[in-house]
C-alpha cells in the first residue's frame, strides 16, 4: 500500500461535554473570542493550504442545533457529518463509514482528532503524519501513530478507599491524545471487531480497537498544552494559553 495515500482528518464533535459544565456542548463554548471547535479547526487549515491534508471531515450529533449559530462559516473548513453516535468510538465509526460511502479510498490515512483539544500546533500534526508514514515504510503491520506525552508525574495505584494501595513504575507510560492516524480501512474494521452490538467496550482512543488486532502504533511526543477540555478548570488555562498565542504571533 502507498505510504503517500491521501491524509484525512475526522473530528468527532457530537459529546454534549457533561463533565465540563459548560451551558452548552463543550466544543461550542466560546474560549478567547471563539467557540472551541473553530480553534480545533483552525489548526488544520494551514496543512490544507499547504496540501498537506486532503479533507477535514467533521462529526456532529444528528440532533445538533448549535453548529450553524455557533460556525456559520463551518462549510469552508470541514465537510459536516451529522451522524454522531451514543459514544466516541462510535461517533468515529460512523464518521469513517460516512468517509468511505463519499468515495474516500480504504488506504488514505485518517487523523482522528477531538474536537476539545483545540491547543494543537500544525507542526505536532506534521511530526505525527511522518511517524504514521514512517510506520508504513518500514512494514508495520496495521501502521500507525499517535501523539502522547510521556507521565511527568508518580503514578499511584489506588484501593477500593482511595488509599495508596502501590507506586507504579512510569517509565514506560504515556497518556495517550490526538490526533491518532491509522489506515481508513483498517481503523473501520478494528471498530467493527470490537462492536459488541451496542458500544465500543474498552475503545477509549482510537489506537486501543489497533492494538487489539495486534498493531503497536507509534508514540510521537505531543505536548502537555495539547490538553482535552475536560473539566472546568480547562477553559481558563486554554483561555491563557490561546491569547498568550495571540499575543505572541502579535494578533
Ligand atoms: N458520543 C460522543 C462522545 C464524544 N464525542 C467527542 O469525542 C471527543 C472526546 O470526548 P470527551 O472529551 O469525552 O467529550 P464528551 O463526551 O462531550 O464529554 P463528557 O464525557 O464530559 O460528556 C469530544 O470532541 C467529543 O465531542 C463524540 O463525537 N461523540
Ligand atoms: C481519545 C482520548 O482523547 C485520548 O486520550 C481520550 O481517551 C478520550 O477520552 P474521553 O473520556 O472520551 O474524553
Amino acid at each position: 500500500m502507498p505510504t503517500d495515500s491521501p491524509i484525512h482528518v475526522l473530528i468527532p464533535a457530537a459529546g454534549v461535554g457533561q463533565r465540563a459544565g459548560t451551558p452548552c456542548p463543550k466544543q461550542y463554548q466560546p474560549v478567547a473570542g471563539a467557540p472551541v471547535l473553530a480553534h480545533t479547526l483552525r489548526v488544520f487549515a494551514p496543512l490544507r493550504a499547504q496540501g498537506q491534508l486532503a479533507q477535514v471531515w467533521l462529526v456532529v450529533a444528528p440532533q445538533d442545533g448549535w453548529l450553524d449559530g455557533a460556525l456559520p462559516d463551518v462549510d469552508a473548513h470541514a465537510r459536516v457529518l451529522r451522524c454522531g453516535g451514543a459514544s466516541r468510538a462510535a461517533s468515529v465509526a460512523n464518521g469513517l463509514a460516512a468517509m468511505r460511502q463519499a468515495g474516500v479510498a480504504d488506504h488514505a490515512w485518517v487523523l482522528v482528532h477531538d474536537a476539545a483539544r483545540c491547543l494543537l500546533q500544525p507542526a505536532q500534526v506534521t511530526a505525527l503524519i511522518a511517524a504514521g508514514r514512517a510506520a508504513a515504510a518500514r512494514g508495520d503491520a496495521w501502521p500507525g501513530a499517535l501523539l502522547a506525552l510521556p507521565l511527568p508525574d508518580t503514578l499511584k495505584q489506588a484501593d477500593a478507599q482511595d488509599r495508596v494501595a502501590a507506586t507504579v513504575a512510569r517509565v514506560d507510560k504515556w497518556l495517550a491524545q490526538t490526533p491518532q492516524m491509522f489506515r481508513l480501512a483498517e481503523l473501520q474494521a478494528a471498530l467493527a471487531r470490537a462492536f459488541d452490538g451496542d458500544d465500543y467496550p474498552g475503545v477509549t482512543d482510537e489506537a486501543s480497537a489497533m492494538e487489539a488486532l495486534g498493531a503497536r502504533p507509534q508514540l510521537v511526543v505531543g505536548s502537555a498544552q495539547n490538553l482535552k477540555l475536560t473539566y472546568p478548570d480547562d477553559f481558563a488555562l486554554a483561555e491563557a494559553l490561546l491569547q498568550a498565542r495571540a499575543l505572541a504571533a502579535g494578533g
